[in-house]
């Protein structure tokens, strides 16, 4: 493993005595050149627009089919509106490069951007194992004045208490480089734009320095203010309090959908009237709460904490129960047909949100299991991801999925190309030569089905 010293050239930022002029001079002519480890949905954006900054790139990722994929300037994330062209662009000006690597690019960069998965496990405990293991890539070329940089969502005290001695277990003591949480805020589908400065960006370090390097950096890396934090664990709970916020929030708006027959009114109608002043946010309801962030963040906060923290395990119990929700729905619809054992049901959108490739936690995984132990036959449909999650359904391309015999559909994410199906191929002869519709659950008030025979029911809004 070939382990090159920096450069000569090259600036360690942390504990620098050059001015801080001089310091983003280094920073944008690459001589503190930056290395980002994952290359993912959230980690090659970041790495594209350091490269926009500072010319000397590495991406560093674990998969060598991403790295190939990436040095041929091919851009795995073809949802992400201009990755392709910048990626061509600085791999063409060799402004960025990729490697599997870890430790030869440990070894001459003087930035470290951490951006790996870090996800929970069946416990619901936080899983930090791809995080504890691109640290120790770090430490194997960590150098004084090299500065951390961990983009990942983490839970709060993980860079004092995690990172750090991973990093000082080596030749490496507390205060020769530089540590500090620069959380992301960005969403698939947006990631460029919202990485580049649509949201100030966060910064804490495990010491000043630590983070008077982030703020430097990241205020000429984005576009927008950079808020420091006086610590590394205020910038993760700032993260997390987000993350929690949103999902108590949507918590607010499913219950209130579960309550529609209850209070017998359109809850959406009612919701969006509510939000027309300024003192009323709530969210939308809808089939549940998926990907690697939303559902985890509750987790990765309440780490370790021992008090109840009631109102934050119940929402996530609340949103937990909306694909069980959808499924009572339809079973309700499906009674006046026949038994839901031995039915077929279509179901649309594996996909955790509209558009973007990733099931992680989605809703449709769990309305599958239970359509499946209640005995019905799942044939699911997604555009946009390339295969299907561990899940008991049959893949069924959107093309062909009118040509089978369904008895009922629940929609769990709202791609647009399910506007463009032919909802009424599902209808089948009814007595006296009419037309008789199915079940349909509406999980994302994404149908019109009016002019279909089916008896839908739209979270939010009830039977129609
Ligand atoms: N996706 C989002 O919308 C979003 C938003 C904000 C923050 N985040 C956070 O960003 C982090 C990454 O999320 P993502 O969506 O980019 O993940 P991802 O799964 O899309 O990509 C992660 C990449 O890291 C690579 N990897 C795993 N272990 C590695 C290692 N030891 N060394 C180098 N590379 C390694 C994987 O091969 C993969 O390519 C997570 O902590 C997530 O919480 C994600
Ligand atoms: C930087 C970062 O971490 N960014 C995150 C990213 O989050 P994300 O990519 O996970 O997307 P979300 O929009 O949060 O969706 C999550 C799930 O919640 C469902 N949902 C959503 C809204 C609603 O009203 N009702 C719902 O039911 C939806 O279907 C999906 O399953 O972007 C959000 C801003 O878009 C940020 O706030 C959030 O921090």
């Amino acid at each position: 493993m070939t382990t090159n010293a920096p450069s000569t050239e090259t600036v360690g930022l942390y504990g620098a005595d050059a001015s801080p002029d001089e310091q983003r001079a280094a920073l944008r002519e690459g001589r503190a050149p930056v290395a980002v480890y994952g290359m993912g949905k959230i980690g090659l954006p970041l790495a594209l627009v350091y490269g926009e900054t500072s010319g000397a790139v590495t991406g560093v990722d674990v998969d060598p089919e991403r790295v190939a994929a990436l040095a041929d300037g091919n851009n795995p994330f073809e949802h992400e509106p201009g990755v392709s062209g910048l990626l061509s662009e600085l791999v063409a000006d060799g402004r960025f490069t990729s490697t599997t690597d870890g430790e030869a690019a440990a070894a001459t960069a003087r930035v470290h951007v951490i951006v790996v998965p870090t996800v929970i496990d069946g416990d619901d405990d936080p899983d930090l194992g791809a995080l504890e293991a691109v640290t120790e890539t770090v430490r194997s070329g960590l150098d004084p004045g090299d500065a951390v940089f961990v983009e990942s969502t983490v839970p709060p005290g993980t860079c004092a208490e995690v990172i750090q001695p991973i990093l000082t277990a080596g030749d490496r003591e507390p205060g020769e480089f530089g540590l500090a949480h620069t959380p992301e805020r960005t969403a698939s589908g947006r990631a460029l734009r919202d990485i580049r400065g649509s949201y100030p960006k966060v910064v804490g370090g495990v010491d000043a320095e630590s983070g008077r390097v982030a703020a430097l950096v990241y205020d000429e890396v984005s576009d927008n203010e950079v808020v420091r934090t006086d610590s590394a664990r205020t910038a993760a709970c700032v993260k997390l309090f987000e993350g929690v916020y949103r999902d108590v929030n949507i918590a607010l708006a499913n219950e209130l959908a579960t309550l529609t027959d209850a209070f017998d009114v359109d809850v959406i109608e009612a919701i969006e009237a509510a939000n027309t002043q300024p003192y009323c946010d709530i969210l939308t309801p809808g089939a549940g709460v998926g990907g690697h962030c939303i559902p985890y963040y509750p987790y990765f906060l309440l780490d370790g904490v021992a008090d109840p923290a009631p109102l934050i395990r119940t929402a996530r119990s609340v949103n937990e129960l909306m694909p069980g929700f959808v499924v009572e729905t339809l079973v309700d619809g499906l009674a006046t047909d026949g038994p839901v054992e031995g039915a077929t049901v279509a179901l649309f959108g594996v996909a955790y949100r509209a558009g973007v490739p990733e099931a992680r936690a989605s809703p449709a995984i769990d309305v599958a299991h239970r359509l499946d132990r209640l005995g019905a036959t799942v044939l699911a449909v997604d555009p946009i991801l390339d295969e299907l999650p561990e899940m008991p359904a049959e893949r069924v391309d959107i093309d062909e999925i009118t040509e089978r015999d369904v008895d009922a559909a629940a929609l769990v994410t709202a791609h647009e190309e399910f506007g463009h199906v032919d909802w009424r191929a599902f209808e089948r002869e009814g007595p006296e030569g009419g037309r008789r519709g199915i079940t349909v659950v509406d999980g994302r008030q994404a149908l019109d089905l009016s002019e279909t025979a089916h008896s839908v029911y739209t979270v939010g809004r009830g039977w129609r």
